[in-house]
């Protein structure tokens, strides 16, 4: 079962100053994520998925309320909060293998020696089966590659969470597919905490335990946190005939297109 939570989200608002004023991103926005679980965020554009994950990241602080990492005040960003961004930013100049190798020297100097430290770049590159390219530059590889190459490098951080924005946003439908399977398989191997943020229903109930529905914008809050009782590992065949998981795209949808309609 689910133990302590990792995170805590605790009454967290979040203002900003624009030039027509100070504008309400997030309202009392309150949630824990428990160790081992996968955590969609969904919701409109605008609503504040990406104000969320960056304060949980550390690149932000609130304006009022607090974040904890394991009882400890998110004050910054930290190695145990891995981010994977849509658009992979890695360093065009540097190898696939170098990638990794940076973040990983960053976390694990002075903890592991040279040979232990190539050993553990090359394996994250296995996990994601980019190991054949590690001496690609990014620029030399496809998107979902890239992408691929992104995972490695926050999962070579030995991170606590994983935190993905809209991480397979940027790919096309059958990329998009082998990587959400990658990443389940990962998941379940490496028992990682995930925070996704997605546009995709499908894809929220697919690999989520739990799927928490953003209201829309200004002053977006938590409308609804679904749980997503199915077993492990999942396929996405097996699911489309499933009645919960059919019960479960249901219900996001009538959040998004029903209750919280986004104004044209
Ligand atoms: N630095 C900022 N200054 C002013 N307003 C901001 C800032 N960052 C975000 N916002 C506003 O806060 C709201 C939430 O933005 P955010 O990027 O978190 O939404 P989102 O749900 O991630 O959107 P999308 O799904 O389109 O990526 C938006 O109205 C946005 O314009």
């Amino acid at each position: 079962m689910r133990n302590q939570p990792v995170i805590r989200v605790q009454q967290v608002s979040q203002r900003f100053n624009t030039a027509s004023g100070e504008f309400l991103a997030l309202d009392n926005v309150s949630f824990d994520i428990h160790q081992g679980e996968t955590l969609s965020l969904i919701g409109h554009s605008g609503c504040g998925k990406s104000t969320l994950l960056n304060l949980i990241a550390g690149l932000t602080l609130p304006s009022s309320g607090g974040l904890l990492c394991n009882n400890r005040e998110i004050a910054g960003p930290g190695p145990e909060r891995a981010v994977v961004f849509q658009n992979h930013s890695l360093l065009p100049w540097l190898s696939t293998y170098e990638n990794v190798a940076l973040a990983v020297r960053q976390v694990f100097r002075g903890e592991m020696n040279k040979s232990e430290m190539h050993e553990w770049i090359m394996h994250n590159l296995e996990l994601v089966q980019m190991a054949h390219a590690h001496n690609k530059r990014p620029g030399e590889i496809s998107g979902g590659m890239k992408q691929r190459v992104g995972i490695a490098r926050a999962l070579a951080m030995k991170p606590e969470v994983l935190l993905m924005d809209e991480p397979f946003g940027a790919l096309d439908a059958l990329t998009r597919t082998h990587l959400q399977d990658a990443v389940m398989a990962i998941q379940q191997r490496l028992n990682t905490t995930i925070v996704l943020i997605t546009h995709d229903v499908d894809e929220a109930v697919l690999l989520s335990d739990r799927v928490l529905m953003m209201t829309n914008g200004p002053a977006a809050t938590v409308g609804e946190i679904m749980r997503v009782d199915l077993p492990r590992p999942r396929s996405r065949v097996a699911l489309a005939d499933d009645s919960h998981y059919q019960q479960c795209r249901q219900q996001v949808l009538q959040f998004l297109y029903e209750k919280q309609p986004k104004a044209a």
